[in-house]
């Protein structure tokens, strides 16, 4: 016996692999639900070798579940979250909408397991940002060892962030430069396809975007609120997998050896650091996998204490789906929930 479970967002790009995750760890559901907009309504999504017809979010009783993963975006967790919460059942939220919440834990379970004892303040669980899982991930079992006190980062990120309509726009543009069609820009502010972007999300009135804001806001939720934060986000074009150069000033004197020895022994990181033309990670090695990978770990001589790190995820997983379904692991193992018959999948 397992939980009733439902995917909020089951055609999308992070829908679906949350139900091929929920398969791939083996999470105990006992029926699963697959969700959308209207217009979706019927249309056939895979759950391992079964197939399931999505229903119209707007005729669900979602009172019927034990567990909700919501990744529909911001305006219908807004919407829908709360009100799905006051239901009964546990929604793990992929949107930026709560994670800013006091009542509200962001989880990543590597880093912070024990904010799951807030989860029933609202029922609500925000997964967070997909850059500030792989960063925080990687940069906690360094914090454990040797205080961070700042962070530099620049990242590369995949369109698959950006949803299907970042991934056809990269596929269209890139034909169409070609001489296939049209290649102006209609997700994007600018060309993707042999460019660089850098700016996603929205201006704020500092010059710097939300997105680099929430990287900034999550990391201290999450890690360290005396962690000083400095982000550029880019969007680059790759299909899936988010990297980022990340520079770190410890209080204290920090090897690369010593980082290497730490990042090896962390949970969910996997260093991959031959000094040789082709031993680090490339987003394209990274995709379809789970770890955070760790490469590049190296001095930055030019201040007391640096470190640089290359850091590559798979966004679409770790960065989303797959966090969420170790939160819901995490319920599970410490009994914050149990299915309606009782059941829990572990003791702890
Ligand atoms: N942790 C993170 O950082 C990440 C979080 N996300 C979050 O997940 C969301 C989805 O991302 P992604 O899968 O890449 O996006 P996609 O564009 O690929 O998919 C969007 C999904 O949302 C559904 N949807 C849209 N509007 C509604 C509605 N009104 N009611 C019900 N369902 C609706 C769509 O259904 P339909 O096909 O019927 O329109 C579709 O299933 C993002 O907007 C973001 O909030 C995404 C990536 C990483
Ligand atoms: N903004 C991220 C993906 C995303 O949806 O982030 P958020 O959940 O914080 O809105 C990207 O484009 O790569």
């Amino acid at each position: 016996m397992g939980y009733r479970v439902a995917i909020v967002g089951a055609t999308g790009n992070v829908g679906r692999e949350m139900l091929n995750i929920l398969e791939e760890l083996e999470f105990p559901v006992d029926e699963i639900h697959a969700i959308a907009s209207r217009k979706s309504k019927g249309v056939e999504v895979s759950f391992g070798d079964k197939t399931i017809k999505c229903q119209d979010i707007e005729q669900f009783d979602f009172s019927k579940v034990d567990l909700v993963l919501m990744s529909a975006g911001g305006e219908v967790s807004r919407a829908w979250s709360e009100k799905i919460g006051k239901a009964g059942p546990i929604v793990i939220d992929n949107s930026s909408a709560f994670r800013k919440d006091a009542d509200v834990p962001l989880i990543v379970p590597e880093v912070n397991p024990d904010a799951v004892k807030d989860a029933k303040k609202k029922n609500i669980i925000a997964n967070p940002n997909c850059s500030t899982i792989q960063l925080v991930t990687a940069l906690k079992p360094l914090h454990d060892a040797a205080r961070i006190k700042r962070v530099v980062v620049s990242t590369y990120q995949s369109v698959s962030g950006a949803g299907k309509e970042g991934m056809d726009e990269l596929w269209n543009q890139t034909k169409a430069i070609y001489g296939l069609g049209d290649a102006r820009p209609k997700k994007f502010p600018k060309q993707i396809a042999f460019n660089v972007i850098p700016y996603i999300g929205s201006f704020l009135e500092d010059g710097s975007t939300d997105e680099e804001q929430k990287m900034s806001d999550e990391t201290h939720k999450m890690l360290d609120p005396d962690i000083k934060v400095t982000v550029t986000c880019v969007r680059v074009p790759v299909f899936v997998g988010h990297s980022e150069a990340v520079n770190i000033e410890f209080d204290r004197p920090i090897a690369p050896d010593e980082a290497r020895a730490i990042l090896r022994e962390a949970p969910g990181v996997l260093v991959i650091d031959k000094q040789e033309h082709d031993g680090y990670i490339t987003p394209v090695d990274a995709a379809g996998e789970h770890a955070v990978y760790v490469s590049r770990i190296r001095k930055d001589p030019t201040v007391e204490n640096g470190l640089n790190l290359w850091v590559v995820s798979d966004n679409l997983r770790k960065g989303a789906a797959l966090n969420a379904v170790q939160i819901a692991q995490l319920l599970d193992e410490t009994g914050v929930i149990t299915s309606s018959s009782g059941y829990r999948s572990i003791t702890v």
